[in-house]
């Protein structure tokens, strides 16, 4: 697994770590261990190698870009985001906010191009091209992993996503610069590492993604931490080429705690615009996310309750973005 350089950052919450880097391009073998244990103990990784075309990446981005130039009464045709479609600083339904505005669709072609009516028939376009492409590489990845658990069907956790019913969604987040006249909020920007010195405005807060898996690409901003497991914040400089890989609730849930979902948050850029695409694979409702049968063991009992993801869903949009929602579907010894 090759690791990045160390990442300074000037905050005592926060610490210098690599984090891991999976080359796609490598022998099955390895690729599948090295998903694993990234996934093992941070949930997190970025990819290199992946083979999602670079043009697709540029015309979702332009689209995105252009969606979100336009005028507030412009963006409000996309709906409200209830959940899905455009939404402003107001995130899910129970209070919390954002330095940021967003669009959320459904990530089925009907659904897409039904929510971009009122955009364009090219952003419908181009983002279906996109959300097919990431949703490809998630498969990918999640075939790789039930490898790597050494699971017999190596479908196991991807035809969850595969399947028509999946209930998958797509999200682009555009964070606006924030000018502040609050002379006690230092305008400090560090260049080389993209991200804030002083951590004073949240753009999106600390959470852990529902689903199974999260894609996310963003452009050259930085303003993306991770959670370790001892607690400490650990920013991601931006790379608008590669992507970064989410383990979400679901799996960690299906593989018994064997994966953890990782807790992550953005803060916000005081000088430049941040915009981020998220695939997040999800099962359909009705599937269920009781660990699959060869994570449990004697020496490793089952963590979580029988449950359905519709039924964490409901969980998920009763309680607010911070919540340890998973804690609620421990199994009762
Ligand atoms: C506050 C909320 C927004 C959210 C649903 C929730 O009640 C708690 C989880 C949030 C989250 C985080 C990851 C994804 O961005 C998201 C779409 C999801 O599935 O869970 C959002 C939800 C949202 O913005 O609707
Ligand atoms: O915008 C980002 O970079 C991440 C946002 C995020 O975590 C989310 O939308 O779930
Ligand atoms: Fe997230």
């Amino acid at each position: 697994m090759v690791v990045s350089s160390a990442i300074p950052f000037r905050s005592k919450k926060t610490r210098a770590l690599g984090i891991p880097i999976i080359d796609l391009s490598l022998d099955r073998s390895q690729l599948s261990e090295q998903i694993v244990k990234a996934s093992e103990e941070y949930g997190f990784f970025k990819v290199v190698n992946h083979g999602v075309s670079a043009d697709v990446i540029s015309r979702t981005e332009t689209e995105g870009s252009e969606f979100f130039s336009k005028s507030l009464l412009e963006k409000q045709r996309a709906g409200p985001a209830t959940p899905f479609g455009y939404g402003c600083k107001n995130i899910g339904f129970n209070g919390d906010k954002g330095e940021l505005e967003y669009i959320l669709l459904e990530a089925n072609p009907q659904s897409i191009s039904e929510t971009s009516k009122s955009i364009s028939n090219n952003f419908s376009c181009t983002v279906n091209v996109y959300v097919q492409a990431v949703k490809d590489l998630a498969c990918e990845i999640l075939d790789l992993v039930a490898e790597g658990l050494r699971v017999k069907d190596k479908s196991i956790f991807s035809k969850l996503i595969k399947d028509v019913n999946s209930d998958s969604c797509f999200r682009i987040n555009h964070y606006p610069p924030i000018r502040t006249t609050d002379s006690s909020v230092p305008n400090l920007f560090d260049e080389q590492y993209s991200c804030n010195v002083k951590p004073t405005h949240i753009g999106f807060g600390e959470h852990s993604d529902p689903q199974i898996l999260t894609i996310l690409r963003s452009n050259d901003v930085g303003g993306l931490q991770i959670c370790s497991r001892d607690g400490l914040w650990i920013p991601i400089p931006p790379d608008s080429n590669q992507f970064f890989v989410f383990v979400g609730d679901a799996l960690q849930a299906l593989t018994n705690g064997r994966l953890v979902s990782v807790r992550h948050r953005v803060l916000a850029n005081h000088v430049k615009t941040r915009m981020s695409m998220m695939y997040f694979g999800a099962p359909p409702l009705d599937a269920c996310l009781s660990p699959i049968p060869q994570m449990i063991s004697s020496q490793n009992p089952r963590l979580y309750r029988h449950f359905t993801w519709g039924e964490y869903k409901n969980a998920v949009y009763s309680l607010r973005l911070a919540d340890h929602r998973l804690d609620l579907f421990k199994n009762q010894p």
